[in-house]
């Protein structure tokens, strides 16, 4: 909806209305065609001030509208016709001017904004572009340059900045509307054809050939295979290089292409389902509208290694008071210097004056004693952290929050041995602690809904995408690497390079195959955890099968031969020297596959890209769909904001559990039982019942499964 008034004198105001942050939908672009005309008729108007209601301007089209069709009047003539209206309009933004928000401020002849309010045309980020003319007229009013920067990042830029490109008229602290209104009246009267941005000349640099080349270049190479970051550079060529009705017809074309593709589906689902893992829910029936969460403000950290470090200062920057303990004297000397250096960096890059909290190092772990909230991130050694959390529980004052980092032991037996084991829970972040945007909150059996609440609260506060997921080994993100990492090995064995396993994952969008990252990690983390689980180490024989299932000791044998990754300048890649980056391929490693083929009396076969990506994935979906099963997350879109936050999952497929519903689940169910067929000793490629149970029901749509297990675990069908 949007309301008219006529304010005292001649100013029409026009208030979008559609909480929470007045999308664009059907009802409400009905409202702006209604109350546009209407001002345009009153004779005693003489100008027009547009805002929106509750101190937000306008958060872009209704997203949710594009599942169905597209009733009600359309954007683009809706914003023409508010360009042509002879009376001067103006934009009154405060809090979002998003999307079509925006394209709706830059269709209005004058635009003021709150000091505080945030703009922006991200567009890309839902698979789309600024298609209600923003491609068109922004480059016209900022330039080329910089609206190539806005429109294929989609960034969200602050007021001060959108007047330093030209794309605000003025900003303001007070009220806008009162600002605007003034305004308005003031320039009552002028002439407005060089406020019309479609009239206006594209400005462009005069290499603006080579500029497009190398955007283009860039964004391919930014957001591989993604289709909607291409057609914002190829609408701003149409920009740069055709009059505004020709550039409108290709942006118009442009976006009917994108809108329709599964990547516009998959990014739209992925924008509803980061919002969807905040509304959390455990089995007991604890959420997160029925749990209190305590507010921190005094934490600790337990062990200052590079993930120590890192959440130290993701808790600082929110204003958090931190004890950071280290026992180790030397580790506490490098960290007390490397962690106010790190904060500095990261507050300069939100633009903050001072770093927000206070830090204080020890090396006592009695010093942690008056905080409300312990995290330990210590090594991952389960009788270490079994050592922190008996000391933690007899110096702690009663009703400490106590959490570990573990990325994956088991959380119940840490809670065990505290004196209250309901204020224990996980909180698995992921390298660089204060960068990545993933948490992953594990609760146990035990675990109190106060203590998931504040810790789900506190990852919020860091500007974690923070989901709730149950206690198991490796929790979701990891559990779901293991049957991924397994399929890598057996294609090495089989006949694959690391480079070709590699090269078929990029392709698919992950920034980084699964042995790059494993160099980037570290070879021997794995390697530990094996040994732990004894099925590699002196004394277990050499065989291709351990614990009754196939086994690969390819990577147990790369880290014997003192290969375990960037770290020593060689692994499944050699790099220039320890520490080193660019991974070049390593004959090493060929011939050592070679001999271990032969040793093994396996004859190594061509492996087409598609299998690398069928036994890859299919392994990781099958084992998210267990997860599911088991509940061990509360949906499929818990499991995809995991793995678009923190592994790298092409945000253009949506996650792992949208993309099985992409690819169909018939054919995912199919595959699974041909690879598991032809590899009868690898449980993980036995497709799961709840797999089964979806295609014998006709594969619903991913946003119905969560309801689906809900009541087949009712029934006792999973
Ligand atoms: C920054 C925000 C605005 C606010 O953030 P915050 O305060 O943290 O709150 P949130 O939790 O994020 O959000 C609160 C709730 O609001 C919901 N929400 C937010 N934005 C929208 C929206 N734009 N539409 C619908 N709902 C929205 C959100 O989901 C929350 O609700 P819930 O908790 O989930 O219930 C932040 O929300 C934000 O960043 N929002 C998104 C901003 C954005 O990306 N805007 C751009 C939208 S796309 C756009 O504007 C495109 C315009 C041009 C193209 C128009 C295309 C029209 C279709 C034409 C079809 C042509 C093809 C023809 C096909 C054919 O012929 O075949």
């Amino acid at each position: 909806m949007a309301m008219y008034s006529r304010l005292p004198g001649s100013v029409a105001l026009i208030t979008l209305q559609n909480p929470p942050v007045n999308a664009l939908s059907a009802a409400v672009r009905q409202g702006i065609v209604d109350t546009v005309q209407r001002a345009l008729k009153d004779p005693k108007v003489t100008s027009v001030v547009i805002c929106g209601q509750n101190g937000k301007f306008c958060g872009g089209a209704d997203i949710r509208e594009f599942a169905g069709p597209m009733l009600g009047p359309p954007l683009v003539p809706m914003i023409h016709a508010i360009e042509a209206v002879d009376k001067p309009v103006a934009a009154a933004i405060e809090g979002v001017a998003l999307g079509g928000g925006l394209e709706l401020a830059l269709g209005c002849h004058y635009r003021i904004a709150h000091s505080k309010a945030l703009l922006g045309l991200p567009e890309v980020t839902l698979g789309l572009l600024p298609g209600a003319g923003g491609s068109q007229r922004l480059p016209r009013l900022i330039g080329l340059t910089a609206a190539l920067d806005l429109i294929t990042t989609g960034r969200h830029i602050s007021a001060a900045e959108a007047l330093k490109l030209g794309i605000l008229d003025q900003v303001t602290d007070n009220n806008v509307v009162d600002q605007a209104v003034e305004f308005v009246r003031r320039v009552a009267g002028q002439p407005l054809d060089s406020r019309r941005l479609s009239t206006l000349p594209c400005p462009c640099p005069p290499d603006v050939d080579s500029l497009l080349d190398k955007a283009m270049v860039k964004v391919r190479q930014r957001s591989r295979g993604a289709l909607a970051p291409v057609a914002c550079v190829q609408a701003l060529m149409a920009a740069a290089s055709l009059p505004y009705t020709q550039g409108m017809e290709k942006e118009r074309d442009l976006l009917t292409t994108l809108f329709n593709s599964g990547q516009a589906r998959a990014l739209q689902y992925a924008f509803f389902s980061q919002r969807v893992v905040g509304k959390w829910s455990l089995p007991s029936g604890a959420s997160w509208d029925n749990s209190a969460a305590r507010t921190i403000s005094k934490a600790a950290v337990i062990g200052l290694g590079t993930m120590g470090r890192g959440i130290v200062v993701a808790l600082a920057l929110t204003g958090i008071s931190v004890v950071a303990v280290e026992t180790q004297e030397k580790q506490l000397a490098e960290a007390s210097q490397a962690v106010p250096a790190m904060l500095q960096r990261e507050a300069g890059r939100r633009s903050l004056a001072t770093p927000p909290g206070v830090i204080s190092f020890s090396s006592n772990l009695q010093d942690v004693s008056e905080v409300e909230l312990v995290i330990e991130a210590v090594f991952e050694d389960m009788s270490l952290k079994l050592q922190v959390f008996r000391h933690l529980t007899s110096v702690c004052r009663p009703g400490t929050l106590l959490c570990s980092n573990t990325s994956g032991l088991d959380i119940d037996q840490l809670a065990a041995v505290t004196q209250s084991p309901g204020l224990v829970v996980g909180m698995h972040f992921f390298a660089p602690a204060h960068v990545m945007k993933l948490l992953e909150v594990v609760y146990g059996p035990r675990s109190s809904p106060e203590a998931v609440a504040t810790a789900m609260q506190l990852g919020k506060r860091m500007g974690k995408v923070s989901v709730a997921v149950g206690n198991c080994p490796g929790f979701v993100g990891n559990r779901m690497l293991k049957p991924y990492l397994e399929q890598a090995n057996f294609l090495l064995e089989e006949g694959a390079t690391p480079q070709q396993v590699d090269e078929a994952l990029e392709e698919f969008g992950f920034p980084m195959g699964v042995f790059r990252m494993s160099d980037l990690s570290g070879l021997d983390v794995g390697w530990r955890i094996r040994k732990e689980a004894g099925l590699t180490g002196p004394g277990v024989e050499s065989t291709r099968t351990r614990q009754g299932r196939r086994y690969s000791p390819l990577p147990d044998q790369v880290c014997e031969a003192g290969r375990l990754g960037q770290k020593t300048g060689r692994g499944w890649y050699q790099y220039d020297g320890p520490g080193g980056r660019v991974a070049r391929s390593d004959p090493w490693v060929h011939i050592f596959l070679e001999a271990y083929r032969a040793e093994h009396g396996l004859v190594a076969r061509s492996i087409a890209p598609e299998e690398i990506l069928e036994r890859c994935l299919y392994a990781l979906i099958n084992e998210g769909f267990n997860i599911l099963q088991d509940a061990m997350a509360a949906g499929p879109e818990d499991i995809d904001a995991i793995y678009v936050f923190g592994y790298g999952w092409p945000r253009h497929h949506g996650g792992p559990m949208f993309h099985a519903g992409q690819v169909g689940l018939g054919r995912i169910l199919e595959r699974l039982q041909h690879h598991h067929h032809n590899h009868p000793d690898v449980p993980h490629l036995k497709p799961s019942t709840l797999l089964r149970r979806l295609v014998a029901v006709g594969s619903p749509p991913v946003q119905t499964w969560r309801e689906f297990i809900n009541k087949e675990r009712v029934h006792s069908q999973l």
